[in-house]
């Protein structure tokens, strides 16, 4: 059974479509980066996840149920979600807090105090939720989304705002929960650090789903230009012929290597004549990262 499944999901708000014939499904215990500029559609496949708002046409599934109407409750309750925007009443203690939303979910509160250790609020946690710096409002926040111990989890824009140490723990938690199985939905316009941390990547762009897929399959998708970094004295007219008959051009880079960069189809015949010429010292296949892939898929910019 899939953890999510988004059916033909197209949603209105008016005249304007937030999703748009999205067909998305999420395997079970695995991390997935749901990425897209502002007003993508990002919160709205959230939200529908969530059953808190409804698909105007299509279907949607989460453990192969609709998350609205009667399965609703027992649904949520193996749900987490971190939304974008954590506020809680600063009156109260960050203790307090969390065992308020414990109640709310109908958890047992004595969970509370390991779910602050774990995220590094122990020695807060009887401070007023009023006196925490943002970081520590979003490990609240995440506390939060842990309570119950949830199948699923959804995190909207979780690092944004979180200096690097934050976000290094933020990811760290991830890469625990995904040990444990957990399924992972991490929302995000802000790509570098997400890589190693998820299974597949889905790029959204006006509502529509533009690609879903591994690191490896959105690279094939893109068909991005080859590009290999050589170094050494190797330079010399018939191989820079014989790469040149592969559609390779040759740039000298700042770093006193050359670069190479034609059609991916060449790599294997590049690779051949480049470790048969005297003077190369070190062959490079540069990959490009999914920032790369992202600005390609989502604006079209060839990078
Ligand atoms: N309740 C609503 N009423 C009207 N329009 C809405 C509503 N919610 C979302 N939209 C619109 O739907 C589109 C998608 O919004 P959504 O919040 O899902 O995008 P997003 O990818 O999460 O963006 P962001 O990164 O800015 O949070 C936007 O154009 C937004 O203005």
């Amino acid at each position: 059974m899939r953890a999510v499944e988004l059916r033909g999901v197209t949603r209105r708000y008016g005249r304007l479509a937030a999703l748009e014939g999205v067909n998305w499904s999420l395997r079970e215990g695995e991390v997935v980066g749901l990425l897209g500029h502002n007003g993508a559609g990002k919160t709205t496949a959230m939200k529908l996840i969530l059953g808190v708002a409804e698909p105007s046409a299509g279907e949607i599934l989460v453990y192969g149920r609709p998350p609205i109407g009667r399965h609703a409750h027992s649904l949520r309750r193996r749900l987490g979600y971190l939304p974008e925007n954590v506020s809680f009443y600063p009156q109260m203690t960050g203790r307090e807090v969390l065992r308020y939303f414990a109640r709310l979910k109908g958890e047992a509160p004595a969970q509370c105090d390991a779910l602050l250790e774990r995220v590094g609020l122990n020695a807060a946690a009887k401070r007023r939720v009023g006196t925490y710096s943002k970081g520590m409002r979003q490990r609240l926040g995440l506390a939060q989304a842990l309570l119950g111990t949830p199948r699923l989890l959804l995190f909207d824009e979780p690092t944004v705002g979180l200096d690097p140490i934050a976000t290094r723990d933020f990811y760290r938690t991830v890469d625990d929960l995904r040990r444990q199985g957990t399924t992972i939905v991490l929302c995000s316009h802000v790509l570098p650090g997400i890589e190693p941390h998820i299974d597949r990547a889905a790029i959204l762009r006006e509502g529509r789903l533009l690609a879903y897929g591994t690191i490896e399959e959105l690279r094939m998708q893109a068909a991005l230009p080859l590009r290999i970094r050589v170094r050494g004295s190797w330079r010399q007219p018939e191989v820079e012929g014989a790469l040149a008959g592969l559609g390779i051009t040759i740039r000298d880079a700042e770093s006193g290597d050359t670069e190479l960069s034609g059609p991916p189809a060449a790599k294997m015949r590049a690779l051949e004549a480049l470790v048969a010429t005297q003077g190369v010292e070190d062959i490079d296949v540069m990959h490009p990262s999914l920032e790369a892939l992202y600005a390609h898929i989502s604006l079209g910019e060839a990078r």
